[in-house]
């Protein structure tokens, strides 16, 4: 039974699924401290949260069990991706879900500061009946400046049009083409921040948008300018907007999100009379909570019952068709690694993976990920899809992949081969219509090898009678040979044996199989 702990408040309706779910166990859980999570965290398998709950290094240390860290939002600013990947621990969003609620809020937040309502608001309840004050700005004829076109700032773009405003955006992944369709000028930063009456930002918090719109922009901007941030605190610096303010360049602002959260008790902008502000309400609707809590659980029950999954934030997404293209290779890929790993002595340096056949028309990242995961986890505990590469690259182990069209005598093959100072060893394997998953090739030796159970690697010298007192010893000790196969290059020469047997050899069994003056080596591998 798999547990799942959901925090913050996420939506009922949209987390029915883990409800009904056979497998899993919901608690749901508010308000907890870090303290409070570190200590009960060790007990459940999935986390969901939204952006109130901090999920640092000490928790996710703390989660042995834990497999996925679902954010039911877009932002994972609260979530230390670093540590997760290092641990193994997947990190999902829903990044569709929320967009429209965002959007809408933002031209609530422009007509609120186009037009004061919620200062006037305040007047008319308190008894005042004020219609001098409060003469605003059309939307209409305007400059609407964009900073980031993803998906929320492309839905607020469309939307301007239809207010009649002309949109300048900028995006460092905006085509010419995908501006064009929107009916979006382009420009630098400065360029937007000199042109727009308004102007609001839609990227993520990163080292590069901190403080984007700062007091040099403020200094370019038209008197009258407005500014709205619906995204995340920081990106604006919220003193020197102040000063613009206070300076007479900016007429108002709308913040939804701030630097820190919630803000303190004296923040500038509270109850300053040119500035709205909200509580980070954004995707604060029934449809987007309902939407992105659906998205999250149908990925967290993937990841628990080990499905392919799309929306990892910790490791780059697969799109459909290549999905779908590698998915049956997954388990082959990591049965060769997994082969591969258990037949080494001494540190690996060098891992060369060979794609050849239909599979060099994909991005074979994916399945090279199940590959490496193979290899390191005869060495390493708690190795993953998502930590392998990350681990690989910690240890100095250098993945190199390579692509040949031609496939030999297979439509698609997967060749890997394995180097340490001392060795190289190769193996590769297909998908063999009919028959499924086979080991086609070990080092030089072809071979036809379902990669299953228990296998006997033995490497001897080619002289007649060793085949018989291999099976002869592993029979006496109960060992029963269910396959075999030989390989030479050279008749008398060096020569390899792959058994297959129904149980494990025991060491005792393996040890004397290495004493027989034939034998070069002998390894049980478990697949
Ligand atoms: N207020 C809320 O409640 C709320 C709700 C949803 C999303 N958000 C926030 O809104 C932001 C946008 O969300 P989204 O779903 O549109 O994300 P998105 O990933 O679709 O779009 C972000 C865009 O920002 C662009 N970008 C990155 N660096 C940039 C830079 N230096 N200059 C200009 N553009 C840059 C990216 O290329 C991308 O196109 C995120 O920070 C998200 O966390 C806030
Ligand atoms: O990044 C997001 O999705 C928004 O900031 C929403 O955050 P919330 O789920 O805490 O409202």
């Amino acid at each position: 039974m798999y547990k799942v702990l959901v925090m913050d408040g996420i939506s009922d309706m949209g987390i029915q699924l883990l409800y009904d779910a056979p497998d899993v166990e919901v608690e749901k859980k508010n308000g907890l401290s870090e303290d409070e999570l570190v200590a009960i965290i060790a007990d459940y398998d999935a986390l969901l949260v939204r952006s109130a709950t901090k999920v640092t290094e000490r928790i996710m240390g703390a989660g042995s069990k834990l497999k996925v860290v679902g954010r039911a939002g877009v932002g994972v600013d609260n979530i230390d991706l670093e540590a997760a990947t290092k641990r193994g621990i997947v990190v999902i969003n829903a990044p569709d879900g929320n967009t429209i609620a965002t959007c809408e809020l933002t031209f609530a937040m422009m007509m609120s500061v186009a037009r004061m309502i919620p200062q006037a608001y305040k007047k008319t309840v308190g008894g005042e009946w004020d219609r001098k004050t409060f003469v605003g700005v059309e939307l209409r004829n305007k400059v609407l400046g964009v900073l980031g076109m993803g998906r929320i700032g492309s839905e607020v773009a469309k939307r301007a049009k239809a207010f009649g405003m002309e949109v300048l955006g900028y995006d460092p992944f905006l085509t010419e083409e995908r501006a064009e369709k929107l009916g979006v000028k382009l420009g630098t930063v400065n360029e937007i921040c000199a042109a727009a009456d308004f102007i609001t930002v839609h990227t993520p918090l990163t080292n590069e948008t901190r403080h984007m719109i700062s007091k040099p922009q403020f200094e370019l901007m038209k008197k009258g300018a407005r500014i709205i941030n619906c995204a995340r605190g920081g990106i604006i610096d919220e003193m020197a907007l102040v000063e613009a303010i206070d300076a007479g360049i900016v007429a108002g602002a709308a913040f939804d999100v701030f630097e820190k959260e919630p803000p303190a008790a004296d923040h500038p902008f509270l109850n300053h009379p040119k500035i709205v502000v909200t509580p980070h309400l954004g995707a604060s609707t029934v449809e987007a909570q309902e939407n992105v809590a659906i998205d999250v659980s149908e990925e967290v029950l993937h990841i628990l019952r080990d499905q392919p999954f799309k929306n990892a934030v910790n490791m780059p997404p697969v799109p459909a068709n290549v999905l779908n293209a590698l998915q049956p290779y997954f388990n082959l890929g990591e049965k060769l690694g997994v082969f591969l790993g258990q037949t080494i002595d001494g540190p690996v340096s060098e891992i060369v993976v060979n794609y050849s056949g239909d599979l060099t028309d994909v991005d074979t990242t994916p399945l090279t990920r199940y590959i490496v995961k193979g290899i390191l986890a005869n060495q390493l505990e708690g190795v993953n899809i998502v930590n392998a590469m990350h681990l690989a690259k910690t240890r100095g182990l250098n993945v190199v992949v390579q692509k040949s069209s031609a496939a030999k005598s297979f439509t698609n093959l997967v060749s890997v081969t394995l180097k340490t100072k001392q060795e190289e060893r190769v193996l590769a394997g297909t998908l063999l219509s009919g028959y499924g998953e086979r080991i086609v090739q070990i080092d030089q030796y072809p071979v036809d090898i379902a990669p299953s159970g228990h296998l006997l690697l033995i490497s001897h010298n080619d002289k007649p009678g060793i085949i018989g007192k291999v099976g002869t010893l592993l029979g006496d000790n109960g060992v029963n040979i269910a396959t075999m196969q030989v390989g030479r290059k050279v008749v008398g020469g060096s020569a390899i044996m792959v058994l297959t047997t129904d149980k494990e050899t025991p060491k005792e069994v393996l040890d004397r199989l290495i004493q027989l003056p034939e034998l070069t080596n002998a390894r049980e591998l478990t697949l």
